[in-house]
């Protein structure tokens, strides 16, 4: 198993689509998976349900992961302890982005429920996260101004090591 971490915004979809055309490997999306299995979106599960819930959920989800593939997780799925432990018997890369590249991402979100509000909140659930994907990761992967073509690449390399 393959799994990327990192913030909102810092391409962990739309890499693990890109390496998993260029491995030949499946690839499983977390958010999506979730949002399919509880019939609601995520932004949905937060309004009705609170984000405890959407977090038992990915804990729920990433237990279940049988199938050896590329997993694009969400985020927060460094936040507990639980699924630190999960992860930390894969293979973890972390796509580390710049701020500025973050906010220039998601300039137009309007889908990320932790992507909303006071940009002083944001920054600082960034600047409160950034030292445990380093800490989670086995592979650091520095993304800002590189297509996601390179960035799979970069991974492919560093997977051969
Ligand atoms: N390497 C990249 N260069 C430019 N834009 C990118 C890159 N990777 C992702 N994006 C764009 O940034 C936004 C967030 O990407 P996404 O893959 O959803 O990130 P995440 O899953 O980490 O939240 C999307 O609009 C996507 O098209
Ligand atoms: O950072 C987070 O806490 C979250 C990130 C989202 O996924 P992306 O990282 O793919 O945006 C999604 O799981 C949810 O909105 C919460
Ligand atoms: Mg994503």
């Amino acid at each position: 198993m393959i799994f990327l971490v990192g913030f909102m915004g810092s391409g962990k979809s739309t890499v693990a689509h890109q390496l998993s055309k260029d491995l030949g490997r499946p690839y499983i999306e977390m958010d999506e998976c979730i949002e399919n299995q509880e019939g609601l979106s995520i932004a949905e599960m937060f309004s009705q349900y609170g984000e405890s819930y959407f977090r038992e959920k990915e804990t729920e989800f990433l237990k279940s992961i049988q199938e050896d593939s590329i997993v694009s997780t969400g985020g927060g799925v460094i936040l507990s302890e639980e699924n630190r432990e999960i992860l930390s018997k894969s293979t973890v890369v972390y796509l580390k982005a710049s701020w500025h590249t973050i906010v220039k991402r998601l300039e137009e979100d309007t889908e990320r429920p932790l992507w909303k509000g006071d940009v002083e909140e944001k920054k600082s659930r960034f600047k409160e996260r950034l030292p445990i994907y380093e800490q989670t990761a086995d592979h650091i992967i520095v993304v800002d101004e590189k297509t996601p073509k390179q960035i799979a690449q970069e991974i492919e390399v560093c997977l051969k090591d």
